[in-house]
C-alpha cells in the first residue's frame, strides 16, 4: 500500500528531455487557457462523468471562463470489462460531446479527453503546465494524483532542467473527500463530488484564486509531499515495528478471536494463573484480608440468561464473609436493588453497586452515597442520543440505573451494533462535554455514569476505612473481568507505594480470560473463579466465623 511518492523517481522522469520537449509543446498547445487536469483510470469509481458535469456547470455559472478554462481528462485505458464500464464510458463520451459542442469555438474546446495510454514522462509534463488538479473519485485508496501534481509544479532545480525558470510556484487542488489523501492535503478546496454545483464552485474559485495564495498552498503541500514520501513511511513503519517489538522477547504472545477479530496480543511474563493451593496457603497466614469480587463475568458467567447467582456463589460467598477476618465486597456496575436481594442472606457482605455510587458495608448497615454529584440534569441529553442509535439497531436496549445510564447491544447484530457502539461513545462524548458525567464503553454496553465514580476509588476506600479501623489488609485478593475491574487493578498497583496498603501486603489481583491486563494472575473462566473462591470458603478459620446477622465483619 503506498503512502507517499517516491521523489527520486518523479525528480529524475522530470528531468528528462522529452519531457521538456513536450512541456514546451503543450505550453504552445494551451496559450492563453488555463488548464484544469484530470488524471484516472477508466473506472466507474473515478467519478469522471461527475468531474464534467461539473465542469460544465462552471462553464454555465461563470461564463467569464468560456473561450478561457479547458479541462484536460487523461483517462488510462480501463482495465476491467462489464456493462457498468460500458454504461459510464457512453456518458463520458456523450457529456464531452455535449460540452464540446455547447461551449467550444473555433480554436477552443472545453473538453480535451486524452484516453490513449499516457506515458510518465508525458503525464508530468500535463501536471507541469495545469493551473489546478482535479480528482472527483466517489471512492478510492490514498491515489497519488495530487502528490505527483505538486511535486511536478515544484520542477527540478535548474541545474537539473532545461527550461527556463518561471519563479514562485504555486499549485492547486480541488479533491474529493471520499480519497485517501484528502485529510493529508490542508489547502486543497474539498467537495463531496455528487454535488456538481459546490464542485464547480470549487473549481472555479481555485482558478480564480490570488497567485499569492496558490504559493502559500503550494509551498505547504510540497513541504509535507516531498518529506512524506515513500522512504519516510518506510522508515517510520519500521521504527514502529521496532518499538512495538522491543520487548517481545521477554513476552509471551497469544492468539486470541476469530477471523477479522483475530488478534496477537503479547503478555508479561509474570502474567500467570491463579494457583489454588497458592493462594490458599497466604489465605491461612493473613489475618486481615480484603476480598473484592465483581459479579457479571466473574462469579457470574457473561453467557447465563438468568443472571441470580446460583445457590452455590451464594454460600462460598456467605462463609468468606462471615470469616471475621475477611472484609468481603460485590463491586458491581449493577443496581443496589438487584444485588442487594441477590445476595440478602449474606447479611456480612458489602456491596458496591453502579461502580461503587452507592456502598454499604453489610446489610445492616445504611447505603453511602459516593459521587458528590446527585444532579442528573445530563439524563435529559444522554437519553434522547441513546434512543436515536436503539432505534437504528435492532436488538439493543437501554438500561436506566439510579445514577447511571446503559446502552445495551448485547443481542444485536455484532459488528453492527459494536460499530453504532463506537459511534454513540463519540456523539455521547461531544454532546455530553461540560456535563459531570464519564462515558464508558463495556462488555456490549455503553454507560453514561456519574464523574468520580469507579471501581477503583471503592477499592481504595475500601482499603484505607480497613487502615483506619487498625485492620491493614495483609491480603487483598480482587477478581474482576472487565475494564471497569482494571480501574481496581491500577489502584492496588499503587497502593503499596502510596502507603494504602502496607508493602508486606499479599496482593492477587487477578482477571478473568488471559489477555492484556494490569492483574498479575488470571483465571479462565468463572467457574474457576468459584472453584478458587470454594477452596479459600473451606481454609476459613471455623472458629473465626461469626453469626449469620450481626455486626459488620469489620
Ligand atoms: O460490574 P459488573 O458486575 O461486571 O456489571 C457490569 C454491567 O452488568 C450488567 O451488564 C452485563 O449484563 C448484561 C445482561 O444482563 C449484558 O448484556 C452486558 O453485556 C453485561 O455487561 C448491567 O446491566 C450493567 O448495568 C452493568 O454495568
Amino acid at each position: 500500500m503506498p503512502v507517499g511518492i517516491h521523489m527520486g523517481q518523479i525528480r529524475s522522469v522530470l528531468s528528462l528531455a522529452d519531457k521538456e520537449w513536450r512541456v514546451s509543446e503543450l505550453k504552445q498547445q494551451f496559450e492563453g487557457k488555463t488548464v484544469l487536469l484530470g488524471v484516472d483510470d477508466m473506472d466507474v469509481f473515478k467519478g469522471i462523468n461527475l468531474k464534467l458535469l461539473a465542469m460544465e456547470q462552471m462553464l454555465k455559472q461563470h461564463p467569464k471562463w468560456e473561450g478561457r478554462a479547458v479541462l484536460v481528462q487523461i483517462t488510462n485505458p480501463a482495465r476491467g470489462r462489464g456493462k457498468d464500464l460500458v454504461e459510464i464510458q457512453a456518458e463520458i463520451e456523450e457529456s464531452c460531446k455535449r460540452i464540446n459542442e455547447t461551449f467550444g469555438q473555433p480554436g477552443y474546446e472545453p473538453i480535451v479527453f486524452v484516453d490513449r495510454p499516457v506515458s510518465l514522462c508525458e503525464r508530468f509534463a500535463f501536471y507541469t503546465i495545469a493551473e489546478c488538479a482535479v480528482v472527483t473519485a466517489v471512492r478510492d485508496g490514498l491515489n497519488l494524483t495530487p502528490y505527483e501534481y505538486i511535486v511536478c509544479r515544484q520542477g527540478v532545480s535548474e541545474s537539473e532542467s532545461s527550461s527556463e525558470s518561471n519563479g514562485p510556484m504555486k499549485s492547486m487542488l480541488v479533491v474529493s473527500e471520499f480519497i485517501g489523501c484528502s485529510p493529508s492535503l490542508s489547502g486543497a478546496i474539498r467537495v463531496n463530488p455528487w454535488n456538481i454545483e459546490s464542485t464547480a464552485e470549487a473549481m472555479n474559485e481555485a482558478i480564480s484564486m490570488a497567485d499569492g495564495e496558490k504559493q502559500l498552498r503550494h509551498e505547504k503541500h510540497y513541504r509535507y509531499v516531498s518529506t512524506h514520501d515513500v522512504a519516510f513511511w518506510s522508515r517510520s513503519f519500521f521504527q514502529d515495528l521496532e518499538r512495538a517489538c522491543k520487548d517481545h522477547f521477554r513476552r509471551r504472545c497469544w492468539g486470541i478471536g476469530l477471523s477479522f477479530g483475530f488478534r496477537v496480543v503479547a503478555l508479561d511474563p509474570n502474567f500467570r494463573k491463579l494457583s489454588i493451593d497458592h493462594i490458599v496457603s497466604v489465605y491461612l497466614r493473613s489475618k486481615n484480608r480484603a476480598i473484592l469480587l465483581d459479579y457479571d463475568g466473574t462469579v457470574m458467567p457473561q453467557t447465563s440468561h438468568n443472571k441470580t447467582p446460583r445457590a452455590e456463589v451464594i454460600s462460598i460467598v456467605n462463609a468468606l464473609s462471615n470469616d471475621t477476618k475477611n472484609t468481603v465486597f460485590v463491586v458491581s456496575g449493577r443496581g443496589r436493588e438487584s444485588l442487594s436481594k441477590w445476595f440478602s442472606p449474606c447479611k456480612k457482605l458489602g456491596i458496591a453497586a453502579e461502580h461503587g455510587y452507592f456502598m454499604r458495608w453489610s446489610a445492616n448497615d445504611e447505603w453511602e452515597i459516593c459521587g458528590q454529584n446527585s444532579e442528573f440534569g445530563w439524563k435529559q441529553i444522554a437519553e434522547p442520543v441513546m434512543k436515536l442509535y436503539t432505534e437504528t439497531t435492532d436488538g439493543s436496549n437501554i438500561e436506566t440505573k439510579e445514577s447511571a445510564l446503559v446502552w445495551h447491544h448485547r443481542d444485536a447484530d455484532q459488528g453492527f451494533g459494536s460499530s453504532q457502539a463506537k459511534e454513540m461513545l463519540d456523539h455521547l462524548e461531544s454532546v455530553l462535554a461540560n456535563e459531570p458525567v464519564a462515558v464508558k464503553s463495556g462488555q456490549y454496553i455503553v454507560e453514561v455514569k456519574p464523574q468520580g465514580v469507579s471501581k477503583g476509588l471503592v477499592a481504595e476506600k475500601i482499603f484505607t476505612t480497613m487502615t483506619e479501623r487498625g485492620k491493614q489488609a495483609d491480603f487483598v485478593l480482587c477478581i474482576g473481568d472487565d475494564r471497569s475491574d482494571e480501574e481496581m487493578f491500577e489502584i492496588i498497583s499503587s497502593a503499596i507505594s502510596s502507603g494504602i496498603l502496607s508493602p508486606n501486603t499479599s496482593v492477587f489481583a487477578c482477571t478473568v480470560g488471559q489477555k492484556p491486563s494490569k492483574a498479575k494472575y488470571y483465571l479462565d473462566d468463572p467457574t474457576e473463579v468459584v472453584n478458587m473462591l470454594e477452596a479459600l470458603a473451606e481454609a476459613s478459620d471455623p472458629d473465626s466465623l461469626s453469626d449469620t446477622g450481626s455486626e459488620g465483619s469489620i
